[in-house]
């Protein structure tokens, strides 16, 4: 079995929410250990990891970011390396991320180049969000790369596929968690409470006419409350409710907008509810833009390569923290074809582990051109 599989499996088994990654970083670090050191240089952060693998002649740095995280989601595959621990997955494929990171750090620390190497272990991707804490850290500043890459794994493309696209690729994201209180009561007296189950109902409806009324059709959005919570036993009436979703934008200003309307339906639902408010925005992501130069310069590198086919993507309204590290860092961020029938985030995503190796073949190659260009 190749080796970065049988990594993707044992991390697999292990997935841990975020920043609790210890097990993980445990795994990491045992294995970056494993490696000659002569040219590794190594710092962990909270639950996270730098590891620099200093080039022959270096004239810069190239940055590799994978993140670590996993989702509190049941796993549904039925395969014999399953996760084991309750009600968390690697639902998001950061299992074959961490895996591929492994396999490109390994050949160059096998095969050095002229420019040095950063890999970032990056924790809470999901949330709350590393990217940004780890820019900030007295490491990164040192080890500052010149340029930095990072894939994400795409279900709905082929093995052998990498898609990308210049400029905008992921969407600005932002939490949004609404506590509601009113007054409880006896089932059968509706009229002596405020009900919050109700207000909840009314209150999922009226967000969701904020896409289809208030933001430009020609422009896109997303509001997605993927949890509620309220009430105690069928037979009272709720005093509280919690709404948990996330906003998705295309600008920085659409998500202005946005949370504007929140408000304001929201202040509605407290008027006529007479009931009490509290909406909290939790962590935000800053949109993923790809580096124009970089990617079209990548772009041209697929279509030459052997074994991957290149497909130009629209961008997604999915969220990624590495739009904070792509803010200050010229690069991009790609998808890799793996081909599952169920897609990220869901309780049976299997991800085809052929495309490990694909991936690791064409990054090395990639890096080795960029890193012995000095
Ligand atoms: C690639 C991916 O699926 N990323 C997550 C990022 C979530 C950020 C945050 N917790 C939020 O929900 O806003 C995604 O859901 O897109």
């Amino acid at each position: 079995m190749n080796p970065f599989v049988k990594i993707r499996r044992d991390l697999h088994q292990i997935p841990e929410l975020g920043f609790q990654e210890y097990k993980t970083q445990a795994y990491l670090l045992a294995y970056i250990h494993s490696l000659p050191q002569e040219r590794v240089a190594i710092k962990k952060w909270k639950t996270g990891l730098f590891v620099k693998v200093s080039g022959l002649n270096s004239k810069k740095t190239i940055g590799y970011r994978t993140d670590i995280d996993g989702l509190p989601i049941t796993e549904e595959t039925g395969l014999p390396f399953s996760s084991q621990h309750s009600e968390q997955m690697h639902a998001c494929g950061h299992d074959f991320h961490m895996s591929i990171a492994l396999g490109v750090l390994t050949f160059f620390v096998e095969n050095p180049i002229d420019d040095d190497l950063l890999f970032i272990f990056q924790p809470a991707e999901e949330g709350p969000g590393g990217a940004e804490p780890m820019l900030r850290t007295e490491e990164m500043r040192e080890w500052m790369p010149d340029m930095i890459l990072a894939l994400h794994i795409a279900p709905e493309y082929p093995v052998g596929t990498i898609a990308v696209k210049e400029g905008l690729l992921f969407a600005n994201t932002s939490e949004l968690f609404i506590d509601l209180k009113g007054k409880g009561g006896h089932a059968a007296y509706p009229h002596q409470t405020n009900d919050m189950v109700i207000a909840a109902c009314q209150l999922v409806n009226q967000l969701q006419t904020i896409v289809s009324r208030n933001v430009n059709p020609l422009d896109s959005a997303v509001i997605t409350i993927g949890k509620i919570t309220g009430g105690t036993v069928q037979n009272i009436i709720a005093e509280k409710a919690r709404l948990e979703g996330t906003i998705r934008t295309l600008s920085p200003e659409s998500m202005k907008k946005v949370k504007h309307r929140i408000e304001a339906i929201v202040k509605g639902i407290e008027a006529g509810f007479e009931c009490e408010a509290v909406i909290d925005y939790g962590s935000m992501y800053h949109q993923v833009y790809n580096s124009e130069e970089l990617t079209r310069e990548f772009i041209n590198f697929i279509k030459e390569a052997d074994a991957v086919q290149f497909v130009e993507c629209k961008e997604a309204m999915t969220g990624e923290d590495f739009g904070y590290m792509l803010k200050e860092i010229p690069g991009f961020m790609f998808w890799l074809g793996v081909d599952s029938p169920y897609g990220l985030h869901h309780a049976k995503l299997t991800p085809s582990e052929e495309a490990i190796d694909v991936a690791v073949r064409v990054i090395t190659k990639y890096i080795a051109l960029k890193g012995n260009q000095s």
